[in-house]
């Protein structure tokens, strides 16, 4: 009989991915990382339990994961089966009392509930919890801006503070909090509030290490849409003077990038949720995925592996 060889090359290389994880362990243990999981990137079954999985794996090596979850699509779905129509303005849905309620049915009653499940399948893990919980956020009526110049788009509220103890709690008991965001205003009007600005303000609230944002691309594209390429790090001042030209979802998104390294998080990086376990690349690997947004007196990088540069500045 035939004795099967070992695959040596092929276990140096599972070990050394193993050893590369190594800094970024030790970097990231008992740190908090807020991980905005969006709608776009909630494609099928299977990559929403490949990123649970990343989510407990994270939690079992030492991370504080908390997950903030939108579900543009899915409210729009059910809005459509409704027969209600869906507008978005500047990137933000135009809200009224009618699709409100939508909205908090999908993110609380749906989304949210299946990420905990998917999560809890390893173990007790996840609750789920929305801005009205604890007083987790409190908001304010905004505004969109298109072209410049701001347009009502409702019962939209941007978070104005941030009570962390309901997420503070859950982590020191071992938890993983999962964030739907609608949220509150101090007289109780409950607001529909975008789920990346919401994500960065719990970000710059608990100091979390670092954003991580799952979307539908594998990043910032420069020249988008005509002559797309991609950037893999940029400064805040740099994505300052780019947010009035883009377009769409990618304001919010680009906007909480800068307002979470503008309030103190080290990093903020968008990436491609529909790559399985981009997570755990993102935040294992030295080169990492997608586009990673620094403050503006981070160093500037030269050798093109911007982890490694960090981690040398840090040590
Ligand atoms: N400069 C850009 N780079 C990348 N994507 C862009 C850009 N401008 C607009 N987009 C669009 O933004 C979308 C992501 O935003 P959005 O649909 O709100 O995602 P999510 O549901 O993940 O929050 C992308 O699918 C892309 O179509
Ligand atoms: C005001 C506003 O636009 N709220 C969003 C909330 C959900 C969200 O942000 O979902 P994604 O991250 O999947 O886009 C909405 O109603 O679609």
């Amino acid at each position: 009989m035939k004795s099967a060889q070992p695959d040596t090359a092929g276990l140096i290389q599972k070990a050394a991915t193993l050893i590369e994880a190594l800094p970024w362990l030790d970097q990231y243990a008992g740190r908090t990382v807020v991980i905005k999981y969006g709608g776009n990137a909630m494609v099928d079954a299977e990559l929403k339990q490949a990123f649970a999985d990343d989510i407990v794996f994270l939690k079992r090596c030492g991370v504080n994961p908390v997950v903030v979850h939108g579900g543009g699509p899915q409210i729009s779905t059910m809005l459509d089966r409704l027969g209600i129509e869906s507008e978005f303005r500047g990137g933000l849905r135009v809200t009224t009392d009618e699709s409100l309620d939508v909205v908090r049915m999908v993110l609380l009653g749906q989304v949210g509930r299946e990420l905990v499940g998917k999560i809890n399948a390893h173990g007790p893990l996840a609750v789920g919890l929305s801005g009205e919980d604890g007083g987790l956020f409190t908001a304010v009526r905004t505004t969109a801006f298109v072209d410049g110049e701001p347009v009502d788009v409702g019962l939209v509220g941007d978070v104005v503070d941030v009570r962390v103890e309901a997420v503070e709690d859950l982590i020191s008991a071992g938890r993983i909090p999962v964030v739907a965001t609608v949220a509150p205003t101090v007289n109780g009007q409950v607001l529909n509030v975008n789920a990346d600005t919401a994500a960065a303000a719990l970000a710059v609230a608990l100091g979390a290490e670092k954003l991580v944002v799952l979307t539908d691309v594998p990043g910032l594209y420069r020249n988008w849409p005509d002559d797309p390429e991609l950037i893999s790090e940029i400064g805040a001042g740099d994505l300052r003077a780019m947010v009035p030209e883009l377009e769409s979802g990618m304001v919010p998104k680009m906007s909480a990038c800068l307002r979470a390294v503008d309030g103190g998080v080290s990093r903020a990086t968008v990436l491609d949720g529909r790559v399985p376990h981009s997570v755990l690349l993102e935040i294992f690997t030295n080169a990492g995925v997608g586009t990673q947004v620094t403050a503006d007196d981070a160093e500037a990088l030269s050798d093109g592996n911007r982890s490694r540069v960090f981690a040398k500045d840090e040590a």
